[in-house]
């Protein structure tokens, strides 16, 4: 009998000592709305070039001051961001700073507290959501059901090349995420220890939502 398993692919953590840095301090209990939004930015463009390190590039004719000479760009329509509200939101802005042609789709997500589901909301995609890299941003992969349930999603839209970025993760998401989606290529700045009683990452951030948001 022929085996359709397919291995998941290792997640990739991005240790950088700038990602670290930065890490540390978003992490701080004192660290301010302003600063927790200043930083999570930073990070974002620091994560986006990771993440877009496989993007195709296209030839392009261009001219120097000295002389004629054959460029390179990405080819445009060949990539795009889906956030995973609210929280991946704060990703977006980096990305977009580097990135700032590629369409960006929603999907609208909350995690249950008492059954930690993920519960859809809202979801607008670009178009050709199929022939697109799907770079999918969101801070948090804690139990990894909001992961898992969003690329669910955008597979059933027809998305096929997708990318999970995430700040923190833990050894279950990974897992969670893995199991249902091993062709997803995660991308993390840290694995944390694991998960508290109520599916918070520890040692973590808190709600990254709440703290970009200033809401509680
Ligand atoms: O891996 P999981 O256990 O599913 O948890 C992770 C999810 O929790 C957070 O969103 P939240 O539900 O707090 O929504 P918010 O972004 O609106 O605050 C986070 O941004 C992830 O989407
Ligand atoms: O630690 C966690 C877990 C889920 N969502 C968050 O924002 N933080
Ligand atoms: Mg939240």
């Amino acid at each position: 009998m022929t085996s359709h398993a397919v291995t998941p692919l290792p997640p990739l953590v991005l240790d950088h000592p700038l990602i670290k840095h930065k890490l540390t301090h978003l992490r701080r209990a004192e660290t301010s709305t302003a600063g927790f939004r200043r930083l999570v930015r930073e990070l974002s463009l620091l994560m986006c070039y990771e993440a877009t390190r496989e993007l195709p590039l296209e030839p392009v004719e261009i001219q120097t001051p000295l002389e004629p000479m054959q460029g390179e760009q990405l080819a445009g329509p060949d990539v795009c961001f889906i956030s995973i509200l609210r929280a991946g939101n704060g990703l977006l802005d980096g990305m977009l700073d580097l990135v700032p042609f590629a369409p960006v789709g929603h999907i609208g997500l909350y995690r249950d507290p008492e059954t930690l589901e993920a519960v859809e909301y809202y979801l607008k995609l670009p178009s050709q959501v199929s022939s697109r890299r799907c770079i999918v941003v969101d801070p948090m992969l804690a139990t990894g059901h909001s992961a898992a349930a969003a690329i669910t999603r955008l597979k059933e839209k027809g998305a096929r090349k997708l990318l999970f970025t995430c700040l923190l993760s833990t050894p279950e998401g990974i897992a969670c995420l893995q199991k249902a989606h091993p062709d997803v290529q995660i991308m993390t700045c840290s694995i944390d220890r694991g998960l508290d009683e109520h599916s918070y990452i520890v040692p973590g951030l808190g709600d990254a939502g709440d703290r970009l948001f200033g809401t509680r």
